[in-house]
């Protein structure tokens, strides 16, 4: 596609997604309120049985098919020494994930829920039956002397995720999670934190998979300089994601944006996920409501990302691996939140006095 074309059909697919039911989400709530229960007393699991409700319209909807959608990318600005492990990870640990070995594959087992791994920019030539290839670069650029990558592969990044997330909700998963792999993925996350969540460098800059003290610092000019070379536009999302961001981060917005036009929730993983849902929320605001946070990562400054959002987080297991686990784990609650609303009986049905 031109990129004219791109851009088009990136604003359609944006105007294509339907308000969020508000009616359907105050039935919800009017539910939650008749079950035994003192009213409000389980807590963000009735919140989230109502978002549920507003987002598919439906009491109850059913999410029994569900799957996590694991980008894979790799960073140029690695060659600045601002991670703690080597970029030859990446195609590593995408192997492991189509070997089933990862954490997230036990998790998503545990879970019930589809891994679905797509290579999205990674360095390395990478094949396996069931690996979706949908590369827009091998390896982004160093964003610390360039832009990371081009506008068109950007906007060609966010419609693979968009179709991605088309294609898996006709085939009829109900239910998303967004997970990744990069290393050097949280170095561009805390750029893109910083130019479109106004955070620090300071702040948004945290120990990735485990960086010491001097390589933080390190991090932390990396990202200034970054941006200070690029002058990515606040103001368009597009632009950030390009100049300081990466090729998985941008397939997740668009399996943001694509779960969105097809009316799916889509749970948010960790920093990496939350930096790709901001780039969202100022591109398709519309978005936002067919978000859910899950967990809060051990990330510095996830807390702060996730505030200038305005998703609050589920669990807080203090984990900061990313590949989609917090998301998955936070599927367990959503079961228990719908299968509460749909199994407890109400102060009528069991005889129990109202306050
Ligand atoms: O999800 C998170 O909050 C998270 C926090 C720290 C690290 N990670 C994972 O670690 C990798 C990036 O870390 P780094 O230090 O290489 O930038 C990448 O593969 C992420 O999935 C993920
Ligand atoms: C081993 C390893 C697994 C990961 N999964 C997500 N990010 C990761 C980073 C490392 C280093």
């Amino acid at each position: 596609m031109a990129i004219e074309e791109l851009e088009q059909k990136l604003k359609d697919v944006i105007m294509s997604i339907p308000a969020y039911d508000t009616d359907a989400a105050e039935r919800a709530r009017r539910h939650s309120d008749q079950l035994t229960k003192p009213p409000g007393s389980l807590g963000k699991l009735e919140e989230m049985a109502a978002r549920l409700a507003g987002i598919s319209g439906k009491l109850w909807p059913d999410l029994s098919r569900r799957a996590v959608i694991v980008m894979a990318g790799d960073h140029g600005v690695c060659e600045e020494g601002v991670s703690a492990f080597p970029s030859a990870v990446t195609p590593q640990m995408v192997m492991n994930f189509l070997h089933g070995g990862a954490a997230v594959n036990v998790l998503a087992r545990q879970a019930g829920a589809e891994v679905v791994c797509v290579d999205m920019g990674v360095a390395a030539e990478l094949s396996h039956p069931d690996l979706i290839s949908r590369k827009v670069v091998y390896g982004t650029a160093n964003m610390a002397k360039g832009a990371a990558m081009s506008r068109e592969q950007t906007l060609q990044a966010i419609v693979a995720g968009i179709n991605i997330a088309e294609e898996k909700a006709k085939q009829g998963i109900a239910l998303f999670a967004t997970g990744e792999m990069g290393i050097g993925n949280t170095t561009a996350s805390a750029a893109i934190a910083s130019v479109l969540g106004g955070l620090s460098a300071e702040l948004a800059v945290g120990r990735g998979t485990g960086t010491g003290d001097e390589a933080l610092m390190r991090k932390i000019e990396v990202v200034r300089k970054a941006i200070a070379v690029n002058e990515p536009n606040p103001g368009d999302p597009v632009d950030v994601l390009a100049k300081v961001g990466g090729a998985e981060i941008a397939g997740l917005a668009g399996v943001m944006i694509g779960a969105a036009a097809n009316r799916c929730p889509v749970v948010i993983d960790g920093y990496i996920s939350s930096a790709a849902a901001l780039a969202v929320a100022r591109l398709a605001p519309g978005a936002l409501p067919y978000m859910l946070a899950s967990h809060l990562s051990h990330e510095h400054a996830h807390g702060a990302l996730l505030e200038v959002i305005g998703l609050s987080p589920i669990i807080h297991l203090e984990m900061r691996l990313g590949e989609g686990t917090g998301a998955v784990l936070s599927f367990h609650l959503i079961d228990a939140a719908l299968q509460l609303m749909t199994e407890m009986a109400t102060f009528d049905s069991a005889g129990v006095s109202k306050g």
